[in-house]
């Protein structure tokens, strides 16, 4: 077969234009609304990583116009402190959007504090009433992930009408919800995951592979169907011959993009759209809830 060279999938552009379109929403709608958009990301402990994607959460509200009411705790911070504080959000007038940021410390059950999130400020969709909309196909706030795949997939004009999809990764942030919404656009799915028996052959017949998994180098070219598009949701840390720290998704970039149509890079591919489609939500829950 003919060497073929995948399209990047460029998800930090469509990001950029994203963001700008929503700081011209804001602008238009500030003026009869009274106040800028308001986002709470509620991060505890001194995870890096997690404290890295909490300043580009607010570096991109900031950058649109969104106001920042994030707030970092101790990683001593008890259940109940956490609890009372989203409930004054939740009363909030000028908060539109609670974030936890995940993972959190063991000694805290992160369940019990989405559930306490009122579902119309659940900007991250992870809320059971908004999963159970998905479920439902209605309309409610989404998982950020899996949107911004969704997004970038109708960006790049791919039809996933009678496509065979396939997942890998079942979590509820990404796997699920992400599964739900290809079925929403009419693909056939298939949900596998790290446990699966013959994973590869499962693998084979996807004409769009999403893998959100975490394990770098686990999608090589053999597994892959010639002409697939290929999402990777996989963002990991690794340490190169060099000694350098570098970002790598679950795909083997070099090897894949030899034999897919589509294929979105680590990083620049899914990790912008996640961040701007917490935008996007919280947006979207400013303009409803002063029901405009
Ligand atoms: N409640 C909750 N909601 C989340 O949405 C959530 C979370 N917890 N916990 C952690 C994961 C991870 N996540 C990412 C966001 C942005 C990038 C991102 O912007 N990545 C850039 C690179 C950033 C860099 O250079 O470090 C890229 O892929 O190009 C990646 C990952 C959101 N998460």
């Amino acid at each position: 077969m003919e060497t073929q060279i995948a399209k990047l999938i460029d998800g930090k552009a469509l990001a950029e234009k994203i963001q700008q379109e929503l700081s011209a929403t804001i602008t238009e709608l500030q003026p009869q609304i009274g106040r800028p958009p308001g986002l709470a990301v509620l991060m505890v402990g001194d995870n890096p990583a997690s404290a890295a994607y909490v300043r580009g959460k607010e570096r991109a509200c900031a950058k649109v116009g969104i106001a920042s009411f994030g707030k970092h705790f101790p990683t001593e911070t008890t259940q109940t402190e956490l609890e009372e504080v989203i409930a004054a959000l939740n009363q909030d007038e000028r908060v539109d959007g609670i974030l936890v940021q995940l993972p959190l410390p063991d000694h805290l059950d992160a369940v019990t504090l989405l559930h306490q999130i009122d579902p119309d400020k659940d900007v991250d969709g992870l809320h059971p009433i908004n999963l159970g909309r998905l479920v439902r196909g209605e309309p409610g706030l989404r998982s950020c992930t899996p949107f911004g795949v969704m997004r970038l997939l109708q960006e790049y004009e791919i039809s996933l009408e009678g496509k065979q999809a396939v997942v890998v990764g079942r979590s509820i942030l990404v796997g699920k919800p992400m599964a739900l919404m290809l079925l929403e656009a009419n693909a056939t799915i298939t949900i596998a995951h790290k446990s699966s028996h013959s994973l590869e052959n499962i693998i084979k017949n996807a004409d769009i592979l999403i893998t959100a998994v975490g394990r770098p180098g686990l999608i090589t070219a053999e597994m892959v169907k010639p002409g697939a598009v290929v999402v990777d949701v996989g963002i990991s840390r690794v340490t190169d011959a060099n000694g350098n720290n570098r970002l790598v998704g679950d795909v083997d970039f070099d090897s894949v993009k030899r034999v897919a149509e589509f294929l979105t890079p680590v990083p620049g591919g899914v990790g912008p759209m996640t961040v701007t489609m917490l935008l996007q939500n919280t947006v979207t829950s400013y303009s409803q809830r002063s029901k405009i």
